[in-house]
């Protein structure tokens, strides 16, 4: 899968319950646009949408599942249930937090890794910082992603991609880099190659139109 996403666009197609758009018939649909729209791999949240976006297109899958748990501020595929999940679907990869933070009943991210590994699926580390991104490397994970920059109370959000810290990564890291998360232009998706990213997913911007819109109202006030 690494290969068939390299510089290539992965389009994230997710609406959670609380969005207007929440549907897996919905998202499989997307993934159909962004199909025929050039995108050469799916990001996607829940077992349903990803049987539904795989009976769809026939592109690789970077699959979560979305949970909150009392214990813990982790919601990207927090623990081995929803990896369980996942491994139900046959997506290629699954990602998930790799954050320093605990993580719900005490499960250990070594653990996560190795278990996605153990049953023949690639692993995605969602991280905010780049000591979180040198941990994920050595951890094992197949690739590295910027996706919570900007969502942990200790990383900073910029409007747009942490172009810096992709910079430094591809730098310092041996781990395919992928950018995800507020790219928001075209332009945004040049700058992160430019930075020398091997992939980037881009979401809210495609698939979103409840936020697209806000956008466009905003310059009317
Ligand atoms: C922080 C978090 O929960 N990010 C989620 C991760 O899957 C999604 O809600 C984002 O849409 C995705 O990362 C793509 O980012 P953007 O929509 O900004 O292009």
């Amino acid at each position: 899968m690494l290969e068939k996403i390299k510089g290539g666009l992965v389009v994230s197609c997710q609406a959670l319950p609380d969005e207007p758009l929440h549907s897996s018939f919905i998202m499989g649909r997307m993934a159909l646009a962004a199909k025929q729209g050039g995108a050469v791999g799916i990001r996607a949240q829940s077992k349903e949408d990803i049987m539904e976006i795989k009976k769809t297109v026939d592109l690789p899958v970077i699959g979560i599942v979305k949970r909150n748990y009392p214990d813990s501020d982790i919601y990207i595929t927090p623990t081995k249930k929803e990896i369980d999940e996942l491994l139900e679907t046959k997506c290629e990869m699954i990602a998930l937090d790799a954050t320093l933070r605990d993580r719900p009943n005490g499960e250990k991210l070594e653990d996560l890794v190795a278990y996605i590994h153990e049953n023949g699926v690639l692993a995605m580390a969602d991280c905010s910082t780049f000591e979180e991104c040198v941990n994920a490397e050595k951890i094992g994970f197949d690739c590295v992603s910027t996706t919570l920059c900007g969502y942990t109370p200790y990383s900073v959000l910029v409007d747009g991609p942490n172009i810096p810290l992709l910079k430094k990564l591809v730098a310092e890291l041996h781990t395919p880099i992928l950018a995800e998360g507020k790219i928001n232009t075209p332009e945004d998706l040049a700058a992160v190659y430019e930075a020398g990213v091997h992939s980037a997913v881009v979401g809210g911007a495609i698939t979103r139109p409840k936020q697209i819109t806000e956008r466009f109202v905003k310059v009317l006030k």
